[in-house]
């Protein structure tokens, strides 16, 4: 709303049908882009811009970066997506730092649905930049009157939060698809919370920022709402039913990458280890709920 803003997508059929009808019918039905917006499929477009933020998923950002690395120096690259790399067990922001060493690097996450963002519902994020100068500009132009950015320096934390909530929202849909029932589920989140702190201290994030919207934040509005993608996979697994597979849920691959940091970094995780294991198919509900149930009694 603040633009102007050119809105990127691959699929030039995608594109030309939202600039045509001011809508993405496929994916945020319902909601009618600003006219500030420009839809294109033409990626210099894009390059002329230098704020960029992306919403790649995290699978895919670390290519798409690598590919268009010399076009995006110097840029201000705002990461939107949230998760663990896979391959190099980065989040958003040390992809972007490690492909794209001379541009600006921050983080924007915390609770948000899009739909509640497109509907102008009142959202308060995260906008984590490590760059003094640069974060307070981006915290100015990327808040509107009903989108509150709080600004953080750190980058760690931000981006951590907002990939482990993914996990353990995964762990509170099975919770509920299982007919395990919400003080369960109440359990998940907040020993899922003990482990997202356990690996924030690990990687060195700030513990504040883990309690903060970023982290509690998104943790308290994923783990309860099956307006998430994660919550409702979670959900269809613990119930045995099908899930589209097409669907973005960042939480199952990112569980993946969480149980290799756990071996890298000799962390207990048991939540996210056993999310993993569910994500695959590789272990039931009830033996996911076996393991966790029958570890050593300890202190809380
Ligand atoms: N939808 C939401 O409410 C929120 C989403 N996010 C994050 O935003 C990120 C993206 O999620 P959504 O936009 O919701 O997913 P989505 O599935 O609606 O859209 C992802 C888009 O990325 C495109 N894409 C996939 N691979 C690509 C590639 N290699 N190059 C270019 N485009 C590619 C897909 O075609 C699709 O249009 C995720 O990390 C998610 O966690 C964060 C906050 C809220
Ligand atoms: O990150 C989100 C809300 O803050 C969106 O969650 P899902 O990806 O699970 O839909």
């Amino acid at each position: 709303a603040n633009g102007p803003v050119t809105l990127w997508a691959r699929d030039p059929k995608a594109s030309a049908a939202m600039q045509a009808t001011r809508m993405n019918a496929a994916r945020l039905d319902g909601y009618t882009l600003p006219e500030s917006v420009t839809a294109t499929s033409d990626l210099n477009a894009v390059f002329q811009a230098d704020t960029i933020l992306l919403a790649i998923p995290t699978q895919k950002l670390g290519a798409w970066l690598g590919e268009h690395a010399e076009k995006l120096r110097g840029k201000r690259l705002v990461a939107c997506c949230k998760g663990i790399d896979q391959t190099t067990l980065r989040g958003p922001v040390a992809l972007i730092e490690a492909t794209v060493p001379d541009a600006i690097a921050a983080m924007l996450t915390g609770p948000s649905f899009a739909a509640d963002i497109a509907g102008q519902l009142p959202t308060a994020l995260t906008l984590a930049c490590a760059d003094e100068g640069e974060g307070p500009y981006l915290q100015g132009c990327l808040s509107t009157p009903t989108l509150r950015l709080y600004l953080s320096p750190d980058v760690i934390g931000a981006e951590l939060g907002g990939a482990l909530k993914n996990v353990i929202a995964i762990a509170c849909g099975v919770c509920m698809g299982a007919g395990y029932g919400e003080s369960a589920r109440a359990a998940v989140i907040t020993r899922g919370f003990a482990e997202m702190r356990r690996i924030g201290k690990a990687l060195g994030a700030d513990p504040e920022t883990l309690t903060g919207l970023s982290g509690f934040g998104d943790l308290a509005l994923t783990c309860t709402s099956d307006g998430s993608r994660n919550y409702r996979f979670g959900q269809s697994i613990g119930a045995a039913q099908d899930f589209d597979p097409t669907t973005t849920v960042e939480g199952a691959a990112t569980a993946i990458s969480v149980s290799n940091l756990a071996k890298k970094h000799d962390l207990d995780l048991p939540i996210c280890t056993v999310v993993a294991a569910l994500s695959d198919g590789s272990i039931t509900p009830d033996t996911a709920l076996a393991t966790l149930l029958s570890r050593p009694l300890r202190k809380e």
